[in-house]
């Protein structure tokens, strides 16, 4: 962890050095300003680079320092002013990432040169922070309030040719980006360096400007729902109209210490670091990610285009793995075809923003559409995407086993459906393993990968490291009815519809959940995904329908509650947007705004006196209390059968998949936040006054942690032992 110096010519090259992405850890940080420092007063020196070690320029702060007293011992802003105001010419040298105070190191020097493969951004707001090393104040004076806002409130990570026409840059290269530098430095040997120090310079007016903050303010609270940190980086960057540089950089220490208090870093930096560790699978038979090598995948094929195959085609496809795309006959796969063309083609717009028209091919992976199974022949794996039915599924893979070549990898996308059973119909068990794609495919982050009984590591390493390829969070899970996310839905939704029973609206309800950060309330999420879908499994269980038992109580089944809230709307033809209309209605079958139906209201009203239930108006903490806690116990309850490997894996699956609020940490992580006695004693009270409500008996992990205090979460591995691994 050390920065070194070298002379080129009359230049002082120093190069950070700190693996794996030159992390500004304290001693980086105490080398830099040696070296740098040492280099102005030597006499033989005219100007200086910095570069980073290893093709990467610097990803940061140490996140991992943040909160210890090391952070401002040698602070960055120190580093920072020290080197704008050198009188020698300092040119950065960026080669893979530049990414927040590594950007800001940047800025601070006079010139940037960077490789065209490189990224830049000021990401603190992803990890809870604002960029409080000078970031909020130079961006700004060098690009303008608008283009850095955008920047800086979202934590792009722009790429250099973006940057370059940004201004942010001065010189993109396709090579030798250090040589280059170097050129540039003596270039600009005796050249005025004062407009080139950014802390000196005016910020550029622009008109409306108190408009177009309070603008950016109310979009953010829209669309980062209770987060503080995009609000602290507009506060920020306001600063710079009314308050000089280093009143600005002030300003950004007391916002950060505000938001430290706020307890929303800590838990956006777990959430990062939990992302990377999921990474790192285990299994109790020793199975680890670094021992077990994976196969490459150089072709893939997925059948069935619906909305989730079109999806994962679009996926491999971005990822530049060629695809066979398999439907049934012409008319879907001609449906499909179109579908996912106009998927590529958003892609490539995309890529030809990023700057990366060159790309052979545009970058994408060549897709072959076809109703003949037959050419699966040589793929290395293929992903079964076809609708939800046991046996449609067991006959595809029945076919595979024959069809696909002996080491193909055999995936199903079910969502909960048993993958030991798919596996136990092909030759090859061991190669079948659950590849839970979350819709959109093409755009969500989070797979699933659900292993079964028989899958050998070697398919694990490899549908791991597919994820990775997908630029997806991987989580291994372990095969139980719904693995991990849907089955924590289950018991969150059944409170749903117990409030919606009792006397609340479905608007209230959204409220609620969206208030508390969900990116959609539950029945706007109903909505979307289709009420149908459960109704038709509630019919299979014979909980609803032809098949329910006759003369049940229709406010039970097997001497448990029951709500037939959603049945009784499905009967009547409301399956959410699809139809345009569920629990709320929509301008047309397919359309997308939610609008409180009076028709719903009235059914509820009815239903309850119905069934002489008195209303009761849960206000928004019981709503959130109820339905966050029974998610949280079913967790626990994922825990105790090992399904998830840890609290971890459960808070990753519900940040990228279920839209939880990443200021929150994940559902156990704020389940820990608040207190694991206060959980309990919840659920304790609400399960003794209804006793018909299995899922809110405290799981047995919640009541052995609360037992112990409620330990940080970091310590809960430790006490679940791994008695009945599924992993
Ligand atoms: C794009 C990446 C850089 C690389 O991605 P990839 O190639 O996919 O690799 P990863 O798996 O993600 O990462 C590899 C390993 O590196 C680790 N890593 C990555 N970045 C960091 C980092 N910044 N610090 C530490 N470790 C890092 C990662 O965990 C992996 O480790 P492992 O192999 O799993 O062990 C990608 O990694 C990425 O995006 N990184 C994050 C970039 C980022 O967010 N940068 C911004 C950091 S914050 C910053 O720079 C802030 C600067 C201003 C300084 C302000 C200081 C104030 C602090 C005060 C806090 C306390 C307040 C107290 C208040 C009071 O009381 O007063």
């Amino acid at each position: 962890m050390a920065a070194t110096r070298r002379l080129t010519h009359s230049v002082a090259v120093i190069t950070l050095n700190n693996p794996p992405v030159n992390a500004l850890s304290y001693s980086l940080r105490r080398s830099i300003i040696k070296e740098f420092v040492d280099a102005s007063k030597d006499s033989s020196v005219e100007a200086i680079v910095l570069c980073g070690a290893n093709g990467k320029f610097c990803a940061g702060a140490d996140i991992k320092e943040f909160g210890s007293t090391s952070v401002d011992s040698v602070s960055l802003n120190h580093i920072n002013d020290t080197i704008e105001s050198c009188k020698k010419p300092v040119v950065a040298a960026i080669e893979g990432v530049a990414l927040g105070g590594g950007l800001e190191l940047a800025l601070s020097c006079h010139y940037r040169v960077a490789n065209v493969q490189s990224l830049v951004g000021l990401p603190e707001v992803l990890i809870g922070m604002i960029p409080a090393a000078g970031g909020t104040q130079r961006l700004p004076r060098l690009i303008g309030i608008p283009a850095a806002l955008d920047m800086i409130v979202r934590g792009r990570h722009v790429p250099a040719t973006e940057a370059l026409q940004l201004g942010i840059l001065d010189e993109v290269v396709k090579t030798n980006t250090i040589d280059a530098a170097v050129q540039m430095a003596m270039k600009v040997l005796g050249q005025p360096l004062e407009n080139r120090r950014l802390g000196t310079l005016p910020v550029q007016a622009i008109p409306n400007v108190d408009t177009f903050l309070d603008t950016a303010v109310k979009r953010a609270k829209g669309q980062f729902r209770g987060a503080q940190a995009p609000l602290a980086c507009i506060e920020a960057v306001k600063a710079t109209l009314h308050l000089p540089f280093l009143k600005g950089v002030e300003n950004e220490r007391v916002l950060t210490a505000s938001l430290w208090s706020t307890g929303q870093p800590q838990a956006q930096q777990y959430a990062f670091f939990s992302e990377r560790e999921v990474g790192k699978w285990t299994t109790p038979s020793g199975g680890k990610w670094d021992k077990v090598p994976p196969k490459p995948i150089q072709t893939a094929a997925v059948i069935g285009l619906g909305t989730m195959g079109r999806g994962i085609v679009t996926s491999l496809s971005k990822a530049n793995i060629p695809v066979i795309a398999i439907e049934q006959d012409a008319k879907q796969l001609d449906q499909g075809r179109q579908a996912v063309n106009a998927l590529l083609d958003r892609e490539v717009e995309k890529l030809k923003l990023q700057g990366k028209t060159s790309v052979p091919g545009n970058g994408l992976g060549s897709v072959k559409f076809t109703v003949d199974l037959g050419d699966l022949h040589s793929v290395d794996l293929i992903i079964e995407a076809v609708y939800e039915n046991m046996q449609l599924k067991k006959e595809i893979f029945r076919k595979l086993s024959s069809i696909a070549k002996p080491d193909a990898f055999l995936c199903t996308n079910t969502s909960g459906l048993n993958v030991d059973e798919i596996a136990s119909v092909t030759n090859r068990p061991q190669q079948v393993i659950g590849t839970h794609f979350f819709s959109p495919a093409n755009i969500m982050r989070l797979l699933e990968v659900v292993r079964g009984q028989k899958t050998s590591l070697t398919t694990i390493a490899t549908a791991m490291s597919l994820g990775k390829t997908l630029g997806k969070v991987a989580v291994l899970v372990g095969n139980c009815p719904l693995f991990v996310g849907n089955r924590m839905l289950g018991p969150y939704l059944e409170q749903v519809n117990y409030l919606l029973e009792e006397g609340s609206y479905p608007e209230e309800i959204d409220q609620a959940l969206e208030e508390f950060g969900f990116a959609m309330g539950p029945c706007r999420m109903m909505d979307l995904a289709g009420l149908d879908v459960g109704w038709r499994s509630r019919m299979e269980q014979g909980l609803t329908g032809t098949n329910a038992p006759p003369g049940a109580p229709v406010r039970q089944r097997n001497g448990k509650r029951y709500s037939p809230l959603a049945d009784l709307l499905c009967e009547s033809g409301r399956f959410g947007q699809k139809t345009g209309k569920g629990w709320y209605q929509y301008e047309k079958a397919g359309g997308r705004i939610a609008k409180p139906d009076p028709w719903v209201r009235d059914f509820l009203d009815k239903y309850r006196r119905t069934h002489q239930i008195a209303r009761h108006q849960a206000n928004s903490q019981e709503i959130q209390d109820r339905c966050m806690f029974a998610l949280i116990n079913e967790g626990f309850r994922v825990l105790e059968d090992s399904i998830a490997s840890g609290p971890e894996d459960i808070d990753v699956i519900y940040n990228n998949g279920y839209g939880f609020p990443k200021h929150r940490g994940g559902p156990m992580y704020y389940a820990a936040n608040v207190g694991l006695p206060k959980v309990l004693s919840t659920l304790e009270n609400y399960s003794k006054a209804n006793p018909d409500v299995p899922s809110m008996k405290p799981a047995f992990l919640l009541r052995k942690l609360a037992a112990v205090g409620g330990p940080p979460i970091k310590e809960w591995r430790t006490q679940l032992g791994n008695t009945s691994s599924k992993l």
